[in-house]
């Protein structure tokens, strides 16, 4: 699942979770865990995240690359939330781990985000829910992961989703991207 920072991605990847039990690997949410556990590597990680900067490919690859690997025997199927960023990163996951076979890109204006991140930083705790490094994650996903969203068009496997509506609409087109995979 693909979209900007605040778009809607973590809170319709929770549905989809919730209706196919898919396996939901948030590359934010684990790159936040290593953080939280107060390691070397996780403080290098929080100085970037911070910025609004983009992690290193490899260090996202391997983190998530060892939590499909954990879930391997058991899982229906990786929902992978906020990756890839770049098309780099999209190249490389297909080398080192496969194609996937639908991109949801969860669609919503620039300054639609910056509202729902300012009203989630009131209470969220994130240490990039801030004006500045919103700005700046904004920036970043216009430059960078866009190009991801053209990348895969070509490939015929984008199906947009108009995140301006209220989540349960929004789940409602979710859903039928991925029952249509059937
Ligand atoms: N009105 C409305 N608000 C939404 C919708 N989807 C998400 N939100 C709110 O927008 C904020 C951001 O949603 P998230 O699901 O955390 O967004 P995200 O894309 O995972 O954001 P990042 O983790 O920053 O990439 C949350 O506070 C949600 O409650 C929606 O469809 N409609
Ligand atoms: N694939 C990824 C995912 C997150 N990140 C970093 O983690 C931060 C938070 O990611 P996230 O997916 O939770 O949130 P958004 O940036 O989409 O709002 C990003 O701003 C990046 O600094 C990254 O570098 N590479
Ligand atoms: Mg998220």
């Amino acid at each position: 699942m693909a979209g900007g920072p605040g778009s809607g991605k973590g809170t319709q990847c929770e549905k989809v979770v919730a209706k196919y039990g898919y396996t939901h690997l948030s590359s934010g949410d684990l790159l936040r865990a290593e953080v939280a556990s107060g390691s070397e590597r996780g403080k290098t990680l929080q100085a970037i995240m911070q910025k609004g900067e983009l992690v290193p490919l490899d260090t996202v690859l391997d983190m998530i690359k060892d939590a499909m690997i954990a879930k391997a025997g058991v899982s229906k199927g990786f929902l992978i939330d906020g990756y890839p960023r770049e098309v780099k990163q999209g190249e490389e996951f297909e080398k080192k781990i496969g194609a996937p076979c639908l991109l949801l890109y969860i669609d919503a204006k620039g300054e639609t985000m910056v509202k729902r991140l300012m009203k989630r930083g009131e209470t969220s705790g994130r240490a990039d829910d801030n004006e500045e490094t919103i700005k700046k994650r904004l920036d970043l996903y216009y430059k960078a992961t866009e190009p991801v969203i053209t990348f895969y068009t070509s490939r015929g496997i984008v199906r947009k989703i108009d995140s301006e509506l209220p989540v349960d609409e929004v789940f409602g087109h979710v859903a039928k991207a991925i029952d249509d995979l059937k």
